[in-house]
């Protein structure tokens, strides 16, 4: 049967998720309760930057399997499998994470549910969300036990969101009948077909492998860079000890780049989450380790600070600094909980004249923070700056000209913040080159 698929949020998830459904060959109508967001999807302009996303927008809109609404009801009436990708936000002054757009969004659509269809949770959540939330639908759906629930987390990375939800990884399936394996598994059968291991649990195996794999994921991170601050005390080189670990096949490369640390809309707020939820259920000493991952985490930005201090000569009254970055990573213009920003925002607090660049988060830094100045280019960020700080290693950056950024800047200095240039080169022409972590 060929299922109509919704789509219940159209953000960084959402979006990509309904364009690479209808990529596939499903019949998709995406919806958001934020009707810009909606008129901008159906004019086929992507509201994030996702690199390959907006053509397999377009393309499916222009075929007709794509579409986009703010009515639930339409949805409802329209599908036959609704996932929902609404997000999950750190709740405010507490580590524990907000489920409320997950209960609006079955407040909203089960009312309309009159016959058999399946709700498919694809949103992070703490364990025992989904268990919650099948009891509400039971309760509010029309169509009774016609219309069930599954869970199946997402593992996208931002940046390669198309390529991960076209290929992932991995399916992981929390079921509590067969039905909803029998037609997920029709909905994912190209990516089955070609090999995708699939693991079909109950709902909370489902939701805490989710969160145990980002939780993993800030833990190899807070790891290398726990041993950026022992290298640094003992004057070693963490790009060096990085590399040489990462040729032990159990221990590998990804995911062991030491420098600013991680930040997002994911790892900082489920490790913290997770931790919240385990303290709801008696489990809080399992996950103490993961308060000195976010801690090790929070360090990497302080130190940050001040090793830029330090290279403006013990102040930054009356320095000019120029911050390449705005995004927490590259390719992707989310500011959510971004390394780059909060260290230029701490640095201006602190004194200093600060310009931000960014390839794609321009707009999104200058709405949450007008009160930095933004460049138009790196090179036009960074003139007459006393010191340059790398946050995000956009592509761009990471290719500049060690000679031709010499030639605008008032003097030679960079901060290395992700260990991505060639510390040799950039000494050679006469920078002063410092990254954490290293000699
Ligand atoms: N961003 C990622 O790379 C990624 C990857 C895997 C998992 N996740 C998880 O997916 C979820 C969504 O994350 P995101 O980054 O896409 O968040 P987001 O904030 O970009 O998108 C959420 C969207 O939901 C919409 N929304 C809010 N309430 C709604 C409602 N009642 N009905 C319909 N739409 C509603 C918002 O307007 C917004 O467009 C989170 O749980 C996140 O942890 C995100
Ligand atoms: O060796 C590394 C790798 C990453 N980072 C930083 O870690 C953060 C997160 O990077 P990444 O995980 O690539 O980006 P996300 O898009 O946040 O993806 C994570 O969070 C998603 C949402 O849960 C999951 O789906 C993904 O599997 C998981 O990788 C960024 O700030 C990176 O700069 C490092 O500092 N060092």
């Amino acid at each position: 049967m060929a299922y109509r698929l919704t789509v219940l949020g159209t953000g960084y998830l959402g979006a990509t998720h309904a364009a690479c459904m209808a990529e596939l060959g499903f019949e998709v109508l995406g919806l958001d309760v934020d009707a810009e967001k909606v008129a901008s999807l159906q004019a086929g302009n992507l509201p994030i930057h996702e690199p390959g996303l907006e053509a397999i927008l377009r393309r499916n809109l222009a075929n007709g399997r794509l579409r986009f609404t703010t009515s639930y009801e339409e949805v409802a009436d329209f599908g036959d499998v609704h996932f929902v990708c609404v997000g999950t936000p750190q709740k405010k002054g507490e580590y524990a994470a907000d489920t409320s757009y997950l209960d609006a969004v079955i407040d909203s659509l089960a009312p309309h549910l009159r016959r058999e269809c399946l709700v498919v949770g694809k949103s992070t959540v703490p364990v025992g969300t989904a268990e919650r939330l099948a009891g509400k639908l039971a309760r509010l759906a029309p169509a009774g036990e016609a219309a069930e629930l599954a869970w199946n987390p997402e593992f996208l990375r931002e940046g390669f969101a198309v390529k991960d939800t076209l290929h992932p990884d991995r399916i992981v399936l929390g079921v509590r009948s067969e039905k909803p394996e029998k037609i997920m598994r029709e909905v994912y059968a190209s990516m089955l077909e070609h090999g995708t291991p699939l693991v079909i649990t109950d709902y909370p195996t489902a939701e805490l492998v989710k969160v145990a794999a980002n939780a993993f994921l800030a833990t190899k991170i807070s790891f290398i860079n726990a041993m950026a601050e022992v290298c640094e005390a003992a004057h070693a080189d963490v790009k060096q000890l990085s590399l040489a670990l990462s040729y032990d096949e159990r221990i590998g490369g990804k995911f062991l780049n030491p420098g600013l640390g991680f930040g997002g809309g994911c790892l900082p707020k489920d490790i913290r989450a997770f931790m919240a939820r385990a303290g709801e259920l008696g489990a809080d000493q399992a996950l103490t380790f993961l308060r000195e991952v976010d801690a090790i985490n929070m360090r990497r930005r302080a130190r940050m600070v001040d090793l830029a201090r330090e290279l403006a000569g013990g102040s930054f009254h009356g320095c000019t600094m120029t911050v390449l970055g705005a995004a927490f990573k590259p390719d992707s213009d989310d500011i959510r909980d971004s390394p780059a920003l909060d260290v230029a925002v701490k640095i201006a607090q602190l004194g200093a004249k600060v310009t931000v660049y960014d390839p794609a988060a321009m707009d999104n830094a200058r709405r949450l923070h007008p009160e930095l100045n933004y460049g138009t280019s790196a090179l036009e960020a960074s003139r007459d700056a006393h010191v340059v700080l790398l946050l995000t290693e956009w592509r761009e950056f990471v290719e500049l000209d060690p000679e031709e950024l010499g030639s605008v800047v008032a003097s030679r200095k960079i901060v290395d913040g992700r260990n991505a240039l060639d510390a040799e080169v950039w000494r050679a022409a006469g920078w002063h080159y410092r990254a954490l972590g290293r000699p």
